[in-house]
């Protein structure tokens, strides 16, 4: 996969692909729909397939003070792409220029222009440019008068209703991973590197390996049955465990954070990267009387989780 992290001018060799253009917060099954549709495309024409998106996410433009909305971080993207077999992630800046262009600018300078796209897909409630004035129809217009061409694919619905980002981040934020789950095709996943914390959970007999939430939506904070995957360093491979995801009210007040225990695991996490993939929600965070109350609490937590754990298919997707 090669990213372009500019939209000025790629490089005629590069030009004359398929792109699927969104934010993909998530990489959803709503968004693989486009994303398929766009290979479809890219293979019946024999260019390469690219995925447009922005990076920060656009509503962080706009109001960078609002609270942490986003389901995956950047790094997590781009590595989802890599794993759909995206050639070409355009990962276009979201500043002050790239929002102030016109629907018709953008779609001029950014996609024929600048990207060189032969073919755009888009879910069907895509909008673009300034005001978000432009819609798909407007993109026909576009694409007619420029030379693109554009596909709208349907949005995806489940049972429940349209499978949207929102309701992803509802499903987490009410405790419900495996309804996120059935939205996104495979478990929701905190990434990110193992960092140094209080040293406290050594001495507890449950050595946490931490990792920060920050900028990223916050599930519901409590007790998770979790799979673990170890990305990098000697101990990569997969685990079954339990994570606390909150400010740990015991100690006070603390930034939110993840802590995962990895179940019949002994080894030096630190620096290593890790995919925690959220299965179950086992109960809130709490404060206990003493550690010996929390510690026994733990164990049974431990116990829950492994249950679970011992009957739980694993869905489709790995790291
Ligand atoms: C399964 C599990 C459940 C936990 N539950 C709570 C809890 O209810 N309240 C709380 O304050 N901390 C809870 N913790 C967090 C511990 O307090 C935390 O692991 C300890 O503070 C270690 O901190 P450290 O990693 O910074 O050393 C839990 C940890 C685990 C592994
Ligand atoms: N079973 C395990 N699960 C999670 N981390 C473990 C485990 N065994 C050893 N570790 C290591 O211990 C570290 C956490 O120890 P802990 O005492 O909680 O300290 P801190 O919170 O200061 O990092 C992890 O980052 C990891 O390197």
């Amino acid at each position: 996969m090669k990213t372009f992290t500019t939209w000025a001018g790629a490089p005629l060799g590069e030009r004359g692909a398929v792109a699927a253009l969104g934010n993909f917060d998530g990489v959803h099954l709503g968004h693989r729909t486009v994303i398929e549709a766009a290979r479809t495309e890219a293979a019946r024409l024999g260019v390469p397939l690219g995925v447009v998106t922005f990076e920060p996410h656009p509503r962080q433009h706009f109001a960078p003070d609002a609270p942490p909305f986003r389901l995956m971080n950047a790094e997590a993207r781009v590595n989802r792409m890599a794993k759909l077999g995206i050639d070409h992630l355009y990962e276009l800046p979201f500043d002050s220029r790239l929002a102030g262009l016109t629907p018709e600018a953008f779609a001029r300078e950014v996609l024929h222009e600048g990207l060189g796209l032969a073919h755009v897909v888009v879910g069907q409630d895509f909008r673009f440019g300034k005001g978000r004035a432009g819609d798909v129809a407007a993109l026909r217009q576009f694409g007619d008068e420029l030379g693109f061409r554009v596909t709208a694919v349907d949005l995806l619905e489940n049972a429940h209703g349209e499978v949207s980002s929102t309701a992803i981040r509802e499903a987490l934020t009410d405790g419900r991973p495996r309804d996120a789950a059935a939205m996104l095709g495979h478990w929701h996943r905190i990434e990110g590197e193992v960092l140094h914390g209080d040293s406290r959970g050594h001495a507890l007999g449950y050595p946490t390996a931490n990792m920060s939430i920050h900028g990223l939506h916050r599930p519901r904070f409590g007790v998770y049955a979790v799979r673990v995957d170890v990305l990098s360093g000697p101990h990569a491979g997969s685990h079954d465990g339990v994570a606390s995801i909150g400010v740990r009210p015991m100690f006070g007040e603390n930034v939110p954070n993840c802590e995962s225990y990895l179940f019949d695991f002994k080894g030096d996490l630190y620096g290593t990267h890790l995919s925690v993939a959220l299965v179950e929600f086992l109960r809130d965070e709490a404060k206990y009387d003493s550690l010996n109350a929390l510690v026994a609490q733990i164990e049974r937590d431990c116990a829950r989780a492994r249950e679970i754990l011992a009957t739980e298919p694993p869905l489709p997707w790995r790291p």
